[in-house]
């Protein structure tokens, strides 16, 4: 589909942070631009203190590692850049390098729609040093938004229990290219349509909506209002009966629907954007069922997201269908993911991998070193465990034991009997080509709705959510330790 192609025509290579072409400069210069290196794209909490997330962004990725090289209007610009003191921030040289880059890396990925949880790399980068560098921003940039909102989406829908949520999103969205990337992950998180016309154009998601009170108040009355749109759009007319009284309103909905029953027409519906919405949804699902109305939906907006579509769940509201904007396009309450991408190995000229760690005082932010991989335990279509083990190190056993990565006091045994496994990263590129067969959007969203059935309700419920266990497995936790130590220099402490 190449999204960012037909977003920005020019490419996106600078769409990065400045340090990432300064350190790309200097691998350049010390000669380890082309040493080979691991790098693991993961998060550390799931967000909206919930206890699952949705990975997505994966299409913006492929379409970006596909399209990435340095332009001639790049180079000219990164040529000229100069430092405080007046000099040449890059040598000619390098530029020249910068114009024969290739994308030349492997890929491996969890496909988007998958649930994942805290440690899981969810994106594995490896190849030459200075590409895999090169691609940290836009990546996080790309995995961090997409992966938030497809989880404030899959929230929201599970609140809705199965009611349609669409997606309104567009006038709060932060900028353009957050509310195209909103509207998407939202569709993938479970939305079943969206109002952003250009997202419906671009993704394939389908497109929906009512009308909003300007309609209304253009006319001399409300009635007159609805019979136009009426007139309109006979087969689709969801009416806004809140501008001036909302029972009134309710009352005009109804008159109309019945002249368009007599044209051998049905109203879809109406729709509540004010005002207590279980008072007045009730109030209208009673007037529109004695008035012969069953079938027509209540539709709800005004500033909806999961915990007030709980309360109205559990206060009887008769809602069909939510229409969610705000809060669902801009993670409202958690504004950002914080997936980080580090370095987890490097190659030597031996050809051995060394395993790489960053210290930390907070153990959380320890990163787990070495090329790994994730294996998710499923017993009678229920995910028991995900494992993250030394890819290369790997034999299929009987038993393993898996350690929390921060607290190893808390292990699991996972005896593999009877049990199904997945592994969780899929190859995406090999060698700069592409080798994955990329799903639409509807089997993406098909692919989240099966892949949350995996988990048991406690891992989805909003407060207090039971933890998934996420562990590493025994050797990768020993190496762990010990390198950790040893780049603590543990041994010469006093
Ligand atoms: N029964 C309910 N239980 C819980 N929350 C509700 C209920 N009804 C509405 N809400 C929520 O309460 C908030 C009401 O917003 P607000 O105080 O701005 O009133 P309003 O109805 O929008 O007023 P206005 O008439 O000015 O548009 C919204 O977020 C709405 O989703
Ligand atoms: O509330 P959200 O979840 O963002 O959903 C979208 C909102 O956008 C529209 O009105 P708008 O907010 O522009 O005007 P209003 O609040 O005055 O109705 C619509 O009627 C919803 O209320
Ligand atoms: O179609 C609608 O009802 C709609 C679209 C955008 C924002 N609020 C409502
Ligand atoms: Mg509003």
């Amino acid at each position: 589909m190449k999204i960012t192609k037909d977003l920005y025509q020019s490419s996106l290579a600078l769409l990065t942070d400045f340090y990432q072409l300064t350190m790309a400069y200097a691998y350049w210069k010390s000669g380890k631009a082309e040493q080979e290196a691991v790098f693991n794209l993961f998060f550390r909490k799931n967000p909206f203190q919930g206890g699952y997330t949705i990975a997505a962004g994966l299409d913006y990725i492929i379409d970006y590692c596909r399209n990435f090289r340095f332009d001639d209007a790049d180079l000219h610009y990164l040529a000229e850049m100069k430092n405080a003191d007046g000099q040449l921030t890059f040598e000619a040289e390098f530029i020249e390098y910068l114009r024969d880059l290739d994308f030349s890396c492997d890929i491996d990925a969890v496909e988007e729609g998958t649930v994942v949880f805290p440690n899981i790399p969810i994106i594995r980068v490896k190849g030459p040093l200075i590409q895999c560098q090169l691609l940290e921003t836009p990546l996080l940039n790309i995995v961090n938004f997409q992966t938030l909102i497809a989880t404030k989406a899959s929230r929201i829908t599970l609140a809705a229990k199965g009611d349609s949520v669409l997606e309104f999103g567009l006038r709060r969205a932060q900028g353009i290219d957050g509310a195209l990337a909103a509207s998407r992950a939202s569709y993938i998180g479970g939305c079943s349509a969206t109002s952003n016309v250009m997202a419906g154009k671009l993704f394939g998601i389908p497109v929906s909506g009512t009308h909003a009170h300007s309609w209304i108040m253009s006319f001399d009355s409300e009635l007159e209002a609805f019979h136009a749109y009426a007139d309109a759009f006979p087969d689709k007319c969801v009416f806004l009966v809140d501008t001036y009284d909302t029972v009134n309103g309710i009352k005009n909905a109804i008159e109309v629907g019945k002249s368009l029953r007599e044209k051998g027409k049905e109203m879809l519906g109406i729709r509540i954007d004010s005002g207590d919405l279980a008072y007045y949804s009730n109030i209208a699902r009673e007037m529109l069922d004695e008035a012969g109305f069953r079938n027509a939906k209540i539709v709800a907006s005004n500033d909806l997201d999961e915990q007030i579509i709980t309360s109205l769940k559990v206060q009887e509201a008769s809602i069909d269908v939510w229409g969610v904007g705000t809060k669902l396009v801009t993670a409202y309450d958690q504004p950002a993911l914080g997936a980080v991408y580090k370095l987890a190995a490097v190659k030597l000229e031996s050809g051995v991998w060394e395993p790489k760690v960053k210290v930390s005082q907070q153990s959380i932010k320890i990163n787990i070193p070495g090329k790994h991989g994730v294996v998710r335990f499923i017993k009678n279509g229920k995910a028991l465990a995900d494992m993250i083990f030394l890819d290369e190190a790997h034999e299929e056993r009987n038993a393993y034991v898996i350690i929390d990565p921060n607290d190893p006091t808390k292990r699991k045994k996972i005896n593999v009997n009877g049990l199904e496994r997945e592994l969780l990263l899929k190859p995406i590129f090999r060698a700069g080509e592409k080798i994955y067969n990329r799903p639409g959007i509807k089997q993406i969203r098909e692919n989240a709705q099966k892949n949350l059935l995996l988990f048991d309700k406690a891992h989805k419920r909003f407060v207090n959510p039971h933890i998934y266990p996420v562990g590493l497995e025994e050797n990768l936790y020993q190496m762990r330790t010990e390198l950790v130590l040893k780049m603590k220099n543990y041994d010469n402490e006093q």
